[in-house]
């Protein structure tokens, strides 16, 4: 029996084609918006990550700071074109204008030059990312910047009675019309306001941010006299791990520990909005990443020092030419720059370390009396600007007494180990940085020597000296020497490398591109300051060397010493610590050592090098020098500003000073930090016992609080 067809239900709905559509339609839909959803989530994810790999780490800890975008145009205007008439400053890398803005509000307006050197570029860019980051009642606030082709310029608040430099050396009858003579209660004030502003930096910024330039003219004033710091060009961000001990080596540490990932960030836009052009190199952006992508790492990176560097290194690569006559004036003019920074502030307590030094000078003096500029530069002479130096003779005579006692045998030792005599004989700079390594380390030992030595006066002691300092230069040569003749064949190689590569500061970023697949090893460094051959120097030798922060430790320590001996001097001369150039062990000590300077500067009205074209006598020439010698006679009021007459507190003018003198102890690690120096100058804290040399024997421990009360309790 054949089966019936089934008969479809009739109950059963009929299939609609336009609800499959719909069906169809929605699904489609719904895949496309979840898939769409999907992508942007992860472009956001990727942006966000890329974000966060590039946040400064202040963004932690700050908020991040919107800072305005100025047409070159709107500026302009303001300072009526940049008259002569609104010009209120000249610094070393441009001119400041006062302006008025279409608000109405009053800034002043830094105008670098045109055409921005290596040099000029790093310094806007630091500003920007350092000063662009902080707030602080007691940091001057940059408000904005303007960048249009090769134009750069800052805008800061106005800081109406303008830097201490001008309030302290303008003549009394500038300062008089212009009311701006300082009486002791603003000294004072604007030492404790320098203090906070050190305060804010080292310890309440995370990481804490080393100034690098503390001095008169970095110092400005408000309506009221109260002082803020400025120019972070030469600041530097401090990232501290847990083997911060010595800042050259972290920065090598540094620069091999992220050899993957510094490359890749060189010319990405930082945390805060600043404006990196690709072909800016922003090191300062690799020191940031680089302390978020490392723990054990502490970095200090700074672009105009790094530049310093790699101005002294092009001079050694252009100075390979044996006959030197003729050119090395120039050369041993940036070479001796560094040397210069040192000079003459030293006293005869530690003056063997930088005897070498000026000894180098000495040398240029006597082989090269009258012609070009022996010693390098025309600021030299001219501290802080003002030209007052203007007795180079008797300086030059007074420096030569200082550095060539005839009757110090050991220094004839040091005076060999003359860079500019190696320049002389024809060897490289490159060969130079052995030499001048050799020497600094030579010199360190022996100004440990000399410290001591100098304690011991009679020929017994002296002999006992000599020999104590002869064999420290037998130990460092045998611990040291061997394995720098090993790492000769590598500075070769690298020199051979900067030839071909790295000649140029601004080299396409095709060819980078190009250059980096090449050499990996030294892209690192070239993003970091393609100009710098101090920096590719360095993170060359660590990555060839080293492995880990810590592993390497004290082979990069020892290298970077002796680099950073000759090619990374910062900061201004008189004012700058002794350990830039050589030791570099805590930063924040170095600012401490410009902040006594700073100190001594303020109490006695003079420079640190004061020389006058009248006859002045020798030994006030060299303010902490003299100090040191009126501490030791117990007599440090003397120092200070006889324009203040008998008007000040003389309780508070002794405080300073001697806080002041700890604060220029030699090693860093004696002087204060700023947290006590706060305390100290609130009279919450003790000063700390000055070392024997500075102290009236027998030495005393001053207690600021307990004389305070009991001069308060007097009166
Ligand atoms: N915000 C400001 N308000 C008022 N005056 C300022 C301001 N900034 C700078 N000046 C003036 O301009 C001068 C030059 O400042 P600038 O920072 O360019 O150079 P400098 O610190 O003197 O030198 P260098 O930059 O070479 O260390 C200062 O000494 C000060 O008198």
């Amino acid at each position: 029996m054949p089966s019936r067809p089934i008969s479809p239900n009739p109950n059963s709905p009929e299939p609609n084609p336009n609800s499959n559509t719909l069906f169809l339609c929605i699904t489609l839909t719904a895949s496309a918006i979840l898939f769409l959803a999907i992508l942007i989530f992860l472009y956001y994810l990727w942006k966000s990550f890329l974000h966060n790999s590039k946040t400064s780490p202040f963004d932690s800890s700050t908020e991040q700071l919107k800072l305005q975008r100025f047409s070159f145009k709107e500026l302009r205007n303001a300072t009526n074109d940049f008259n002569a008439e609104n010009s209120i400053g000249k610094g070393g890398s441009g001119t400041v204008f006062r302006g008025i803005l279409r608000d109405g509000k009053s800034v002043a307006v830094k105008k670098l030059e045109d055409l921005p050197s290596a040099q000029a570029e790093r310094e806007f860019q630091n500003e920007l990312q350092v000063l662009g980051g902080l707030r602080s009642p007691y940091v001057v606030a940059l408000l904005g910047y303007c960048l249009e082709k090769n134009k750069r310029l800052l805008v800061y608040e106005y800081m109406p009675n303008h830097s201490l430099q001008e309030s302290l050396f303008n003549s009394v009858e500038e300062n008089l019309n212009m009311n701006m003579n300082l009486n002791w209660e603003m000294r004072f004030q604007i030492i404790d306001d320098v203090a906070r502003a050190l305060a804010f930096l080292h310890l309440d910024c995370d990481p804490p941010v080393i100034h690098g330039d503390i001095k008169p003219s970095n110092v400005l004033l408000d309506w009221n006299f109260r002082a803020k710091i400025s120019d972070f060009g030469l600041s530097r961000v401090k990232v501290e791990g847990e083997f911060g001990v010595d800042l050259f080596s972290q920065e090598l540490g540094k620069s091999q520990e992220l050899s993957g990932t510094l490359a890749a960030v060189s010319v990405e836009t930082p945390g805060i909005s600043t404006p990196v052009e690709s072909n800016n190199e922003v090191d300062f952006s690799l020191a940031l990443q680089a302390s978020s992508s490392s723990k054990n790492s502490r970095v200090c990176c700074n672009a105009k020092a790094l530049n310093l560097g790699s101005l002294n290194y092009n001079a050694s690569i252009a100075n390979e030419s044996k006959n030197l006559k003729s050119k090395e004036i120039s050369n041993l003019e940036v070479a001796s720059d560094d040397w210069n920074r040192f000079v003459p502030y030293d006293d005869e307590y530690c003056s063997v370390e930088h005897s070498k030094e000026l000894n180098s000078n000495a040398s240029v003096v006597v082989d090269d009396a009258g012609s070009a500029k022996p010693w390098g530069r025309d600021w030299w002479w001219k501290q802080d600007g003002s030209g007052e130096l203007c007795s180079k003779d008797y300086v030059m005579e007074w420096i030569g007494s200082q550095i060539c006692p005839s009757e110090n045998p050991d220094w004839d030792e040091v005076g060999k180990c003359n860079p500019q005599k190696s320049n002389l004989d024809g060897s490289t700079q490159l060969d130079m940085f052995h030499t001048n390594a050799t020497n600094s380390h030579l010199q360190e030992l022996g100004s440990e020597d000399c410290n001591k030595g100098l304690e011991v006066k009679d020929t017994k002691g002296r002999k006992s000296f000599q020999k104590r300092h002869r064999k420290m230069q037998e130990w460092w040569k045998e611990e040291y020497l061997s394995e720098i003749s090993k790492k000769g064949s590598e500075i070769k190689k690298l020199k051979f490398r900067w030839k071909k590569g790295f000649k140029l500061p601004h080299f396409s970023l095709t060819r980078r591109l190009l250059f980096r697949r090449r050499t990996p090893f030294l892209e690192e460094n070239q993003n970091n300051c393609d100009a710098n051959g101090e920096f590719s120097f360095r993170g060359g030798w660590k990555k060839n060397n080293a492995h880990s922060v810590g592993s390497e430790m004290w082979s990069g320590d020892l290298f970077s010493r002796e680099l950073s001996s000759t090619t990374s001097m910062r900061g201004t001369l008189c004012y700058v610590a002794p350990e830039y150039g050589g030791t570099g062990y805590l930063m924040e000590k170095a600012d401490i050592y410009s902040f006594g300077v700073l100190i001594l500067v303020i109490v006695s009205g003079r420079r640190p090098l004061h020389v006058l074209s009248s006859p002045m006598k020798l030994e006030k020439a060299n303010l902490i020098s003299w100090c040191r010698h009126l501490a030791h006679a117990g007599n440090v009021l003397e120092l200070v500003d006889e324009r203040l007459k008998d008007m000040y507190n003389r309780s508070q003018a002794s405080l300073c000073i001697n806080l002041a003198l700890a604060c220029l102890q030699r090693m860093p690690e004696l002087r204060p930090d700023i947290g006590d120096i706060v305390k100290i100058l609130r009279g919450e804290m003790d000063l700390p016992p000055l070392p024997f040399e500075f102290s009236p024997s027998p030495p005393s421990k001053i207690s600021s609080r307990s004389k305070r009360k009991k001069k308060a309790d007097g009166q």
